[in-house]
């Protein structure tokens, strides 16, 4: 299945839009509200990743950052988060062909020498089998949070004698290869940005949906897309 790209023909309404980033929050009240175990709520999240994967792609948009697993994640029930640290494993072995057909680069943003060693092979697999790809830039962000990323960043440079400047910085973050968000996403009702993105989104616009990750349809992505453009609309104007 290839993801169909809307041509020029219609107007490309996400003209303007190169980074998405996504919260992917609300998976575990999903599957409680259903009587359904939290893996089943993540399970449906994953789902929701394809369906998404797919109509950013079709909406050309050229990177989509997804928050999957933050350094706080650590403190759920160790059950939930070793069934959470094994679905790269089974998401890459599903779908990895098909992103491969469709040209879509896979970068991992985050820490992941604490990540049990079959999925830091997998998403080091990913990486390289991908790494020629020249469509979407699909990042996902594990075991990774947004202070750690920066003072990180900043103990490196001091090692090596760099000066601090914010071009400097931000070649030593995990997204020095990319365009910061141009928009960030975040479903499941809560408004903040829960440590995620935190030097790259000083100037990206938020767009909050109380809509579960699992239950977020391509018309609910559309929605924010379509928003987006509305607050970027310029008439000719400044
Ligand atoms: C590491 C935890 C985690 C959690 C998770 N969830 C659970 C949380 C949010 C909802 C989506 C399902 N997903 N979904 C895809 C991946 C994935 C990660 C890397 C990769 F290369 C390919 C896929 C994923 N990873």
């Amino acid at each position: 299945m290839n993801f169909k790209s809307e041509g020029d023909g219609e107007m490309n309404q996400s003209a303007g839009i190169s980074h998405i980033a996504i919260i992917m929050d609300g998976n575990g009240r999903w599957a409680e509200r259903r009587g359904l175990s939290r893996t089943d709520g993540h399970l449906e999240g994953v789902s929701a990743v394809v369906r998404i994967v797919k109509r950013a792609s079709e909406r050309n948009v050229k990177f989509l950052t997804l928050y999957t697993f933050s350094a706080e994640n650590w403190k759920r029930p160790q059950k939930e988060v070793e069934f959470i640290l094994q679905l790269p494993k089974k998401f890459l072995f599903q779908y990895l062909p098909e992103l491969m057909r469709n040209n879509v680069k896979i970068n991992i943003l985050g820490d992941l020498q604490q990540l049990p060693y079959s999925t830091r092979e997998a998403l080091k697999h990913a990486v390289k089998k991908t790494a020629k790809n020249d469509g979407l830039q699909l990042n996902f962000a594990l075991n990774y949070g947004g202070r750690q990323e920066i003072l990180k960043a900043f103990e490196t440079m001091k090692e090596e004698g760099i000066a601090f400047t914010e071009e400097s910085v931000e070649r030593y973050l995990y997204t020095n290869q990319m365009p910061e968000p141009d928009l960030l996403i975040r479903t499941g009702g809560e408004k903040r940005l829960s440590n995620f993105l935190l030097w790259q989104m000083a100037y990206t616009e938020f767009y909050f949906s109380d809509v579960l990750w699992p239950d977020f349809s391509n018309e609910e992505f559309d929605k924010a897309l379509n928003e987006f453009n509305v607050r970027h609309r310029r008439f000719g104007g400044l």
